[in-house]
């Protein structure tokens, strides 16, 4: 199988390589406004799906920060989330006093983000903020403060750029929609 025939599984793309580099810098410049090169940023990249944003946004930002990850899963190997979020990796950091941006590739139920932003509040973090590259239309039912979105997206399963299907296609450089043959 060649590149080729992996991108014959993808019906649209969505956002191509150059639109998700516009789309960083622009959350990167909003970032840099708001929190200034105080030392004190401690960006936090959910493991695995966030992969990709947190090397291209932390390189797109010119301020001093520092990095860590969690890990969380709620949705195994199918398209639909299970509901159950589990730690699969925890910070390693102390978070107490730090200013705090969890970086995500996605948000769509809601579900992950709104149960570890829930889970990072009760760690005594100056701040915790959310930044997310997309979002689909069903977040808008929880309740998600999310500062920073990079782009709002129709509701369809999407893959690329970090974005699974199985752990397949997380490797694509554009983002875009997964044919139905592939998963049905
Ligand atoms: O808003 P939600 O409905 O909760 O979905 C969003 C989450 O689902 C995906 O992660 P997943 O749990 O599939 O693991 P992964 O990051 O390892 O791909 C994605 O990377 C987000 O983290
Ligand atoms: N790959 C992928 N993972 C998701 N997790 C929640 N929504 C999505 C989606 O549209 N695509
Ligand atoms: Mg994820």
């Amino acid at each position: 199988m060649d590149i080729q025939d992996i991108e014959s599984d993808i019906t649209e793309v969505l956002l191509s390589e150059e639109q998700i580099a516009e789309t960083i810098s622009d959350l990167a410049r909003r970032i840099e406004a708001d929190y200034g090169d105080d030392d004190d940023l401690l960006i936090v990249g959910v493991l695995r799906g966030a992969v990709m944003v947190m090397a291209d946004l932390a390189r797109a930002l010119r301020i001093h920060l520092t990095m860590d990850w969690m890990a969380v899963s709620s949705y195994g190997s199918g398209t639909q989330s299970s509901g159950v979020v589990r730690i699969l990796k925890d910070l390693d950091t102390d978070i107490t006093g730090r200013k705090v941006l969890i970086v995500e590739d996605i948000i769509d139920s809601g579900l992950t983000l709104s149960w570890l932003l829930a889970n990072l509040r009760t760690r005594g973090a100056e701040s915790v903020e959310i930044c997310a590259l997309l979002r689909k239309p069903e977040a808008v039912k929880v309740e998600l403060d999310v500062k920073y979105v990079g782009v709002d997206i129709p509701n369809a399963f999407v893959v690329g750029y970090g974005l699974d299907y199985a752990e397949k296609y997380r490797n694509l450089k554009s983002i875009g929609v997964l044919a139905p043959h592939v998963y049905s």
